[in-house]
């Protein structure tokens, strides 16, 4: 099957989008992970679909799989993505669209400077909105912020680390480090993963907090791995470091692939997340019915 698609990143967090306003291509997981392969496919960190709205007052769907090829809930990169697409694609003439997901509806508007600002929701906090099943792990309150002490066993020793919990329609641990480019992000990001306590797994972010307004952040993103810059990550970790009295309601962050910001007032106020959509080509896949990969543990990442 030959498909069209159009490569575009987000502060370096990249995406195929696929419009499946007119007619559905039925994918399995095995073509959105065709097509995240980035040696196969075309290669990306998620697929953002395009779909028709089905409920009123929304203009369209938003569908995300992410590189394995699971579906989930969010993806902030890609909503400023996906106002971008679907204006140059002549499908809306607004700035401004209402776009449903899986948990919601979210807000998008395009910027005349060519940014692209997103109203990502409030954050919820309550377990089973990430899920998150404590068991017997130990936390404290610092703050508006409960800290789980988390034992992550690596090289025979285990050692302990601290993460603030937050969904923004997708699960978010969140840790501070003192030093993001040293944090050994992939190490504590696949052991957190693991844990029995993230049933749905989650994506891990390391916050260097620079000063009230400023932060460093990488993300070990769930079905994904490190990314560049994760939208609803860099939501996450203004929610937790304002939580625990580290950061003042506007925050510069800064991410390996680029900047975002992030706003919010705090309590049930919305997250606003600003930043870059850029388009980088349009092309044609030819799609297997079955495809072919290789074990992800045998070729290197
Ligand atoms: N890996 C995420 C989805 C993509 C999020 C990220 N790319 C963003 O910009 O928010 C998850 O499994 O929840």
């Amino acid at each position: 099957m030959r498909i069209p698609f159009t490569k575009m990143q987000g502060a370096g967090n990249d995406f195929v989008v696929l419009d499946e306003t007119r007619a559905s291509y039925h994918l399995r997981p095995e073509h959105y992970r065709f097509l995240g392969d980035r040696r196969y496919g075309v290669g990306a960190d998620q697929i953002l679909t395009v779909r028709p709205a089905t409920q009123p007052g929304v203009d369209f769907a938003y569908v995300i799989h992410n590189a394995d090829g699971g579906e989930v809930e969010q993806c902030g990169n890609g909503a400023r993505c996906f106002v971008r697409f679907v204006q140059e694609q002549g499908m809306t003439e607004k700035a401004r669209i209402r776009v449903q997901v899986q948990h919601g509806v979210i807000e998008l508007e395009a910027l005349p400077d060519g940014s692209v600002t997103v109203d990502m929701g409030a954050p919820r906090f309550d377990h089973a909105a990430l899920p998150f099943v404590p068991g017997s792990l130990m936390h404290r309150t610092v703050g508006q912020a409960e800290l789980w002490q988390l034992p992550l066993s690596a090289g025979g020793r285990t050692d302990t680390v601290e993460v603030a919990l937050v969904s923004m329609g997708n699960p978010h641990a969140v840790l501070l480090v003192d030093d993001v480019m040293n944090a050994p992000v992939e190490a504590v990001g696949r052991a957190v993963q693991a844990l029995p306590a993230f049933p749905s797994s989650v994506n891990v972010g390391f916050l260097q907090v620079l000063d009230r307004g400023h932060v460093r952040l990488r993300v070990y993103e769930r079905g994904a791995g490190e990314t560049l810059a994760c939208g609803t990550g860099a939501c996450a970790a203004v929610v937790a470091g304002i939580r625990q009295g580290l950061l003042d309601p506007s925050v510069q962050v800064d991410a390996l692939g680029g900047t975002l910001r992030i706003d919010w007032q705090g309590a049930e106020s919305p997250v606003l997340m600003s930043g870059p959509a850029t388009t980088v080509y349009h092309g044609e896949i030819d799609l297997p019915e079955h495809p072919w990969l290789p074990e992800v543990s045998k070729v290197a990442a």
